[in-house]
Formats: structure tokens, C-alpha cells, sequence
């Protein structure tokens, strides 16, 4: 199978609550997010993408729009965690995303999945889809989740 994949990076705050460890308390992490497409080779002479899956800039500028400009530098918050969405919500303008399940990176990478695979879906009649996503929390923990087709 031929793929292509771009990776990028966001900062994003989090907590997992219930956890029995450090990770109950504020912090953030350096995501770093990997995009796994897959799709037939677009064939248009003359075309600026003839050639590829997809422009790397296009899967970018995508990824930013749908994604990543959306939660950089915000706090995800479960949206059961009543008290840090409480407070978050007594700071004007603070920038937070409400993620309906624990943010864990298995959750967050389940959740970028589902506003990527819809982003991406067949731009162009090629099949193009995303294949495969990987996010990692740090730079020795991360989660992958695979398109079931
Ligand atoms: N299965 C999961 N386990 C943990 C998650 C998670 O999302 N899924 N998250 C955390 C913490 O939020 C934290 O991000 C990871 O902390 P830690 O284990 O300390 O990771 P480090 O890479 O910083 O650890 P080093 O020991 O410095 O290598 C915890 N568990
Ligand atoms: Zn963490």
C-alpha cells in the first residue's frame, strides 16, 4: 500500500481526573501528530498535485483548519469535569475544547480521528482517505488508530 504522511504539532492543556498519578493535575503536553492518507496518484498533466496523493501543504492547511488550529494552545476538557470547566470558564476569553470522553491520548487521537476522516474524505474522486493517524502525548507515549477499510 502506498501512503504519504505529514506530521505536525500543537500545545494543548489537559487533565485526566480520575488518574492515580500526576496526571490528575493541569499540565500540557507538545503533540505531535502524524496523518497517514492513502489514495490513488492524481494523474493531470499540468496539474500542481499531478503526481501525488495529495499536496503535502493541502493535507497541512487541512489538518490546521479542521484540527490543529483549533486546539492549539487550549485546555481539552472533559466534559465531565465539572470543576476545571468551571474555572476555566471564570477566565475572559479563555481558549478551551470540550471533549466528550477522558482526555487520554487514546481518546484524543479516537476523536482527531473522526474530524480528520470526514476532512479528508475523497477531495477528489481518488479515494483518498485517512489511512492511519498517530498521536503522540510525549515524546515516548502515543496512540495510533488504524480506518477499519
Ligand atoms: N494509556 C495512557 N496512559 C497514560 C496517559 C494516557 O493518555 N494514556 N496519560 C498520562 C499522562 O497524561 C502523561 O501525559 C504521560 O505521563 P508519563 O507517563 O509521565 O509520560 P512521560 O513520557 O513524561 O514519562 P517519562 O517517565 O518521563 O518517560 C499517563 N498515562
Ligand atoms: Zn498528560
Amino acid at each position: 500500500m502506498l501512503t504519504i504522511t505529514r506530521k505536525l504539532e500543537f500545545d494543548a492543556g489537559h487533565r485526566i481526573p480520575d488518574h492515580k498519578s500526576q496526571c490528575r493535575n493541569l499540565h500540557g503536553h507538545r503533540y505531535t501528530l502524524e496523518i497517514t492518507l492513502v489514495g490513488d496518484i492524481i494523474q493531470q498533466e499540468g496539474s500542481s498535485d499531478n503526481g501525488m496523493i495529495m499536496d503535502f501543504s493541502d493535507v497541512k492547511a487541512i489538518a490546521k483548519e479542521t484540527l490543529v488550529d483549533v486546539w492549539d494552545h487550549a485546555f481539552l476538557a472533559y466534559a465531565k469535569d465539572t470543576a476545571v470547566r468551571e474555572f476555566l470558564e471564570s477566565i475572559p476569553g479563555h481558549k478551551t475544547v470540550i471533549i466528550d470522553s477522558i482526555p487520554t491520548v487514546e481518546n484524543l487521537a479516537r476523536t482527531a480521528f473522526n474530524i480528520l476522516h470526514a476532512a479528508y474524505k475523497d477531495r477528489y474522486g481518488t479515494g483518498l482517505h485517512l489511512h492511519k493517524l498517530v498521536l503522540h502525548e510525549t515524546p515516548n507515549c502515543w496512540a495510533e488508530i488504524t480506518a477499519d477499510n
